[in-house]
């Protein structure tokens, strides 16, 4: 176990050094032409890699965490002043209206494609399929963020030498920053993606003297456990399964509130695995009918709260497509229960389903 830890340790090293070498070239070849100030923010950046690999290293329940709840919170994963330079860049890119409408495809009663909007919220993607997809020009603005996207695979090497789980991490998918004014919300949802086998998102949180009262937190819904917030908290990032675990962004009540999300390939779905407690007899043979349904069983759990987050995330969308996406919705719960069958139905009911996590 100490050689495995020690090992790791050390290929970190030897990555880290090679990444500071890059990184060296890369200032040099900038510093014969840019401002002294431009030059002292690049040196910010080199060491950002670092702290994000100390956290993910120091943090011996990441990978349970990931494996038996879907989920995990870590603070302090970046420096502040590299953080404070993205929500500047980000700022810039909403100066520039080069951020965009958040757009949603859901299904209308007839089953028909809609697209809804989600009201309030901008968003930009910086890496589409391991790419960086934004011009020279553009990247040129957003340095901090160019040369955290440039170090995807850096990222993902830190990912997989933590193991278990995190071993099977491929490559980056895709990165986006979003900026979410008033009232601005997302509805429950998972991060699956149609086409790339995506694995793991994680959040980067980047809100400053982040309040209570600002709200706009990320309500994840790890059954068999209750549902968990995760306050958008300057510096904090969240890490969990992006095909499993529901989430919803509760309405955001602050000034704006400024994200990074980063959704990474893999080869490992399996995770959170279901743990009910194993000394409750109750749970017997019921553990499986869970696992099997974990990607219906919340909408009926939280039905009420599924369809209020779909109001909430998509006022101001044409009342018509809204009513049309609301009766889809209700329809996709009726089918669920029906495969579900009228004795699990009640089992679910009467069982204690929502375990506190310890
Ligand atoms: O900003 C967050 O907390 C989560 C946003 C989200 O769920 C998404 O971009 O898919
Ligand atoms: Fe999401």
């Amino acid at each position: 176990m100490i050689d495995d830890v020690d090992d790791w340790i050390s290929n970190m090293s030897e990555a880290l050094e090679n990444f500071d070498s890059l990184d060296n070239e890369h200032h040099k070849a900038e510093s014969a032409h840019v401002s002294p100030d431009h030059a002292s923010k690049n040196q910010v950046e080199t060491v950002f890699l670092r702290r994000f690999c100390e956290v993910i290293e120091s943090c011996d329940s990441l990978v349970p965490d990931l494996e038996i709840k879907g989920y995990c919170v870590l603070d302090d994963a970046f420096q502040p002043e590299f953080l404070r330079h993205i929500v500047d860049e980000i700022d810039m890119l909403r100066d520039c209206c080069t951020m965009e409408a958040s757009p949603n495809m859901l299904k209308g009663r007839d089953g028909e494609d809609l697209v809804l909007i989600k009201e309030g919220v901008l968003e930009k993607s910086i890496v589409v399929q391991d790419e960086l997809i934004m011009g020279e020009g553009a990247l040129s603005f957003i340095p901090n963020l160019r040369r955290l996207c440039e170090c995807r695979s850096q990222m993902v090497s830190v990912l997989q030498s933590k193991g278990g789980i995190l071993s099977n991490v491929t490559a980056l998918d895709q990165a986006k920053v979003t900026y979410i004014s008033k009232n601005g919300a997302f509805p429950v949802h998972v991060d699956a993606h149609p086409v790339y086998d995506r694995m793991l998102t994680i959040t980067l949180y980047l809100n400053e003297g982040y309040q209570d009262e600002d709200a706009g937190e990320l309500r994840l819904f790890p059954l068999p456990y209750q549902p968990f917030d995760v306050k958008p908290k300057f510096g904090r990032i969240v890490l969990f399964s992006s095909i499993h675990m529901y989430h919803r962004v509760m309405p955001s009540q602050g000034e704006g509130r400024y994200t990074l999300a980063l959704w990474f390939t893999g080869t490992d779905n399996s995770f959170p695995k279901c743990c009910f407690d194993p000394t409750d007899p109750r749970s017997e043979g019921f553990e499986q009918h869970v696992f099997a349904n974990r990607d219906s069983l919340p909408f009926l759990v939280y039905y009420e709260e599924c369809k209020r987050s779909i109001l909430e995330s998509f006022d101001g969308n044409d009342q018509d497509k809204l009513e049309s996406a609301l009766a889809a919705f209700e329809k996709k719960v009726e089918d669920y229960k029906r495969r579900l069958g009228d004795s699990l139905l009640k089992q679910l009911e009467e069982f204690p389903l929502l375990h506190k996590l310890g």
